[in-house]
């Protein structure tokens, strides 16, 4: 039987959470993060610890057929390999920095300039996307340090928080492209693997939808059901069950996790009573 090969990030900041989405999609995975290679042993998978860098090329030749990378790295390297789904973490820029004490008013001020960079490629593009050339020096880590040892003018990394930034006293001024860990696929997938992609792809769906969202309910009284149901973005319809009390029922829904505050304050508003928000272990459509 085949057996489908996913690429992770062997360490760093996408590892845990790769790891962690594989195990929600009910997938046992015999770890041990100084193996190279593992077997799942309930789902015909490999897992292949690599570096985050080296991953589109191995998309690219088709020696993994599926990959959690940082979207920012397929920009860099294949920007032809398609992404399959987004996954909601390791969220982040790639973004220009200057010293903070550069006058900058346009990406014209860095024209000709030195500018520091793991991207070389997002960078050329960027700058000739306004006619502008810069003199690219590529570094592979450590990038917010050249400023300041007089390597280059300005930079182009990655930008979270900005504490990088603010530590070494630079300024964000251009984002250049929104970065996420997102799930890409080879180009030389076989009919057999595909069909195990769209398996775990369904799964993985289902985890993220299960994640974004919180199973709510409530105690309301009857006359006010239609006001509340107005509130709720319903799947299909509100489920509602009689309470013991005469006049009142138990009304339950999904409701997206980042606006659930809202939500319950219009709900007390309207009438809800004994409100129970919950978390959802998985949600398949
Ligand atoms: N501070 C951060 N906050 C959020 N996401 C980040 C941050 N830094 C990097 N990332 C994202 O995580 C990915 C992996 O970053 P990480 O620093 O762990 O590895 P890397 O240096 O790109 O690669 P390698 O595995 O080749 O050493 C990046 O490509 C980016 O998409
Ligand atoms: O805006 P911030 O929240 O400070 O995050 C940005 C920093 O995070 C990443 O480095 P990382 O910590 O992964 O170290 P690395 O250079 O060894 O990859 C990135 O290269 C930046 O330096
Ligand atoms: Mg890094």
């Amino acid at each position: 039987m085949s057996t489908l090969k996913i690429a992770i990030q062997k360490s760093g900041r996408l590892n845990e959470d790769s790891i962690q989405i594989l195990k929600d999609c009910g997938i046992s995975i015999n770890n041990g993060n100084d193996q190279l290679k593992a077997e799942a042993s309930n789902f015909p998978l490999e897992v292949l610890y690599l570096r985050n860098s080296d991953i589109p090329q191995y998309l690219i030749d088709g020696v993994v057929d599926l990959a959690i990378v940082g979207d920012n790295l397929l920009v860099e390297k294949a920007k032809h390999i398609e992404v399959i789904q987004k996954l909601g973490f390791s969220k982040c820029k790639v973004s220009v920095a200057v010293p903070k004490a550069f006058e900058y008013n346009s990406i014209k001020d860095l024209a000709g300039l030195r500018v520091a960079t793991s991207y070389p490629n997002t960078v050329n593009e960027y700058f000739n996307s306004f006619g502008l050339t810069v003199d690219i020096h590529q570094i592979s880590g450590s990038v917010e340090i050249a400023p300041n040892i007089g390597l280059a003018d300005a930079i182009v990394d990655i930008v979270s928080s900005g504490s990088t930034l603010f530590k070494n006293n630079l300024k964000e001024v251009e984002v250049i492209l929104k970065s996420e860990a997102v799930l890409a696929v080879s180009p030389k997938v076989s009919p057999e693997i595909q069909k195990h992609i769209d398996t775990l792809k369904f799964r993985i769906q289902s985890v993220l939808r299960a994640r974004n969202s919180k199973y709510i309910l409530m105690n309301v009284p009857n006359e006010k059901i239609e006001e509340i149901g107005k509130i709720l973005p319903v799947l299909r319809s509100l489920t509602v069950l009689p309470l013991a009390q005469e006049g009142w029922s138990s009304v339950h829904s999904v409701i997206d996790k980042d606006t659930f505050w809202d939500v319950i304050d219009k709900l007390k508003d309207a009438g809800a009573e004994g409100i129970l928000v919950c978390p959802i272990e998985k949600m398949v459509l």
